[in-house]
């Protein structure tokens, strides 16, 4: 498999020169879904940033497409930002809640105007068609458009954040906890949602999360982090093999899989 993020050797502190991140290395290749699971504080959200180019790492790097992010400055920096997005755990934060989700689907494209996913040619020219095709990729109805976030269930608010998300059809989407803040049962219709755009638009995904059955359903590898190691790495169909790290057999049988 072609390797599409490259996460070498970062390391990264805060105060005290403790690491948050020691040496974390790992590759997702195209069109493959890579879990990245660990308890609270192990430095999944740190890595999500670094990933982001939204903080620098102290020492290592970043390549998307063997480009280093954190050698990018300017224009070049803003070009390789549109191919990595991301959804965050709550939509209603990273929601603008004066904005009509017709306005907030698309509002990437007007920073991009050049860089219409292929999914949307056909209806590129009329802006509320465009959002209406966004909606009806991640599986809302078009009679949505003038609502706004309040006016919206968690479920419905976290499927406009990833309609907005994929408007640029970037090749890997950071999902951090896009699942944590939903009910039990819609957690599981955005789990099958992303599986579904894993194929209809060959997304690649780094999915972090404290779930090990979600990461399990949705991911081709895992990765586990503790205390900001990566400790062990999988395909996922084996996390329940003998040859697992301890830690991550003990992650599995404190939730029963
Ligand atoms: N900006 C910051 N300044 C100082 N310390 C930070 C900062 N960001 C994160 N940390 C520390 O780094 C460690 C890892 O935090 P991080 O948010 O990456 O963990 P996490 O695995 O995502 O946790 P959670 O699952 O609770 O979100 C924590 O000890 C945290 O307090």
């Amino acid at each position: 498999m072609q390797p599409l993020l490259e996460i070498n050797h970062i390391y990264k502190s805060y105060i005290n020169d403790i690491n948050v991140l020691h040496d974390v290395s790992f590759t997702i290749g195209a069109g493959e879904c890579f879990g990245l699971v660990g308890e609270s504080g192990s430095g999944k959200s740190t890595l999500a940033r670094i990933t982001l180019a939204l903080e620098r790492p102290d020492a290592g790097e970043v390549t998307l497409n063997g480009i280093n992010l954190h050698r990018l400055k300017g224009k070049a920096l803003r070009a390789a930002r549109r191919h990595i997005q991301v959804v965050f755990q709550d939509p209603t934060a990273s929601l603008n809640p004066r904005l009509p989700v017709w306005k907030t689907v698309i509002e990437p494209l007007d920073n991009y105007p050049d860089a219409v996913a292929a999914f949307l040619t056909e209806v590129r020219h009329n802006r509320r068609d465009l959002a209406a095709a966004l909606l009806h990729q991640v599986g809302l109805d078009r009679e949505l458009l003038d609502r706004f976030p309040h006016q919206l269930s968690g479920g419905q608010r976290q499927r406009v954040a990833i309609a907005r998300a994929i408007s640029l059809q970037p090749q890997l989407l950071v999902c951090d906890e896009p699942t944590s803040s939903l009910d039990v049962s819609i957690q599981a219709q955005i789990l099958n949602l992303f599986k579904e755009l894993k194929e209809s638009i060959g997304l690649s995904y780094l999915f972090i999360s404290h779930d090990l059955a979600a990461v399990r359903f949705l991911c081709d590898r895992v990765g586990v982090l503790r205390h900001g190691r990566v400790v062990d790495v999988f395909p996922s169909r084996e996390l329940l093999s003998r040859d697992r790290h301890a830690y991550t057999r003990a992650m599995a049988k404190a939730v029963q899989l």
